[in-house]
């Protein structure tokens, strides 16, 4: 059995929807679906919180949107009256009670990241109930499965949970295997799952690549199969770089760290599940089915170059701790991590040097990041700044740390573009080296790299 991922980019319209189900009902019978919300119905829904904050009389207009919205989809997807009319009523069952929710948090003036997370997952609850009644009306046998009665269980944390997979596994093995039969296909919503306590918790943005391999991995797939709107995984992301190339095959290893430094293809989380159980991820292009795609696996075979992609994300700040004997004086690494951690922020990376600490936070976490470190009483360090204005690029290929030469052909294309390097991170992992320009620096940087890695005779890397 695969499970497949379709996302809200494939989900775009009606007629989009209509090409995704076509192409579900000839090749997706037998297995699950895990499916976004269609596209733009995350942002509107989010939009319809902070509309509902300012005032009780936004909620009709947002419920009305909503409701046009999917209506257009429905009405494209399916043609008998009765269908059409059942699947609106679903509808409003469920606009119903979104609507209730937004007048709870007009009433309060509050929306709690708890609140966030039950209204955020609506948009999946809508988009797997139409995409169920418009399989069923070309009378193909479909259902949803909700993750809360399949059983995703999360570790509770509200809008960034992580799935527990030995409970889950547990759950949708007796809950959702068995409801897949050989002509069925299941639907499940992405995106969240639900505390031991039943909370609904999402994965955070774009979660549900992650959910798909979370379902993979509970229901022991064959395959994870991730369906896009791109070839596969690209040596760039063809919105920078349209010349950019189809990489055939990744490791876990290297798609991991495309993902984490900023390849908006896949969750970053999406590989930790799949790696662990054994199951490869392969990326199919719905505007192109048959061709080729990508695939992430655990050895990928010889490729004409070790360097695979070229990512980059402008969600990062710098917090740079000056203090001398950093590699010497016990304890103070973990007092500034410890600080910035306490206050529930991510770290997404830490380089010291004798006399500086540098630590990557996202954007947003970057200024409560920096109050933590300098409430620190006494303080450790001579003094702190805090650099927002940064971009985060990255290298990425299995063995990169082996082969001589590519940090100079890196650091020679970006010098050649006239950039400067803020700060450098090079052996942490065996399969990526990245660094930091300013951000007004993207553009060239990544045409430089891709460039010279990508597109200039090689001298063989
Ligand atoms: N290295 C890359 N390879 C392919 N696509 C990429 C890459 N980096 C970023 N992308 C972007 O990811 C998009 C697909 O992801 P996304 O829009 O999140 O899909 P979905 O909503 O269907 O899950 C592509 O349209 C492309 O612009
Ligand atoms: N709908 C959610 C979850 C998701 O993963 O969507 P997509 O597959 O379209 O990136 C979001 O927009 O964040």
């Amino acid at each position: 059995m695969k499970v497949i991922k379709i996302g809200g980019g494939c989900l775009k319209d009606g007629p989009t929807t209509n090409i995704i189900l076509d192409l579900a009902a000839v090749r997706g019978k037998g297995n699950i679906f895990v499916v976004s919300a269609f596209y733009g119905i995350t942002n509107a829904l989010i939009s319809g919180i902070e509309a509902a904050l300012a005032s009780e009389d936004t909620i009709e207009g947002v419920i009305r949107d909503l409701r046009n919205r999917h209506q257009i989809i429905v009405d494209c997807l399916m043609k008998p009256p009765e269908e059409k009319k059942r699947a609106l009523q679903k509808l409003d069952k469920l606009l119903g009670k979104l609507e209730r929710y937004y007048f709870g948090i007009s009433f309060t003036r509050e929306a709690t990241p708890r609140m966030r997370d039950i209204i955020c997952v609506f948009g999946e609850k809508m988009s797997a109930m139409i995409l169920a009644a418009a399989m069923a009306s070309r009378g193909i046998d479909s259902g949803v499965a909700l993750p809360e009665e399949a059983g995703i269980i999360t570790d509770g944390k509200f809008m960034d949970a992580t799935a527990l997979i030995a409970p889950t596994r547990e759950n949708l093995s007796l809950r959702l295997g068995r409801q897949v039969t050989k002509n069925k296909i299941l639907f499940v919503p992405g995106f969240y799952g639900v505390s031991d306590t039943g909370e609904i918790t999402t994965f955070g943005r774009g979660g549900s690549d992650y959910s798909a391999a979370v379902v993979a991995a509970g229901v022991d797939a064959d395959l994870l199969e991730i369906w896009k709107d791109t070839p596969g995984f690209m040596t760039a992301d063809p919105d920078n770089i349209p010349e950019c190339r189809l990489i055939p095959e990744l490791t876990y290893e290297e798609a991991a760290e495309l993902a984490y430094t900023g390849a908006g293809i896949l969750h970053p989380r999406t590989v930790e599940p799949v790696r662990q159980a054994g199951i490869d991820i392969a990326i199919k292009n719905t505007y192109d089915p048959d061709a080729r795609g990508s695939r992430i696996t655990r050895q990928a075979r010889e490729a004409d170059t070790i360097i695979k992609s070229v990512s980059y994300t402008s969600d990062v700040a710098i917090l740079k701790i000056h203090a001398s004997g950093v590699g010497v004086r016990q304890g103070i690494l973990s007092l500034i991590t410890g600080a910035v951690s306490g206050s529930g922020i991510n770290i997404k990376s830490v380089v010291t040097s004798q006399t500086c600490i540098s630590l990557l936070v996202s954007k947003n976490d970057a200024q409560t990041a920096h109050d933590c470190i300098r409430a620190i009483h006494p303080r450790p360090f001579r003094e702190s700044a805090c650099r927002t204005r940064v971009a985060l690029v990255s290298i990425v290929g299995e063995g990169l740390h082996l082969s001589r030469g590519i940090a100079a052909r890196c650091f020679t294309a970006v010098s050649k573009a006239d950039v400067n390097i803020e700060m450098i991170s090079f052996g942490a992992s065996d399969a990526a080296m990245y660094f930091l320009v300013h951000e007004d620096s993207l553009d060239p940087t990544i045409q430089a790299l891709h460039d010279t890695f990508f597109n200039a005779s090689p001298p063989p890397n």
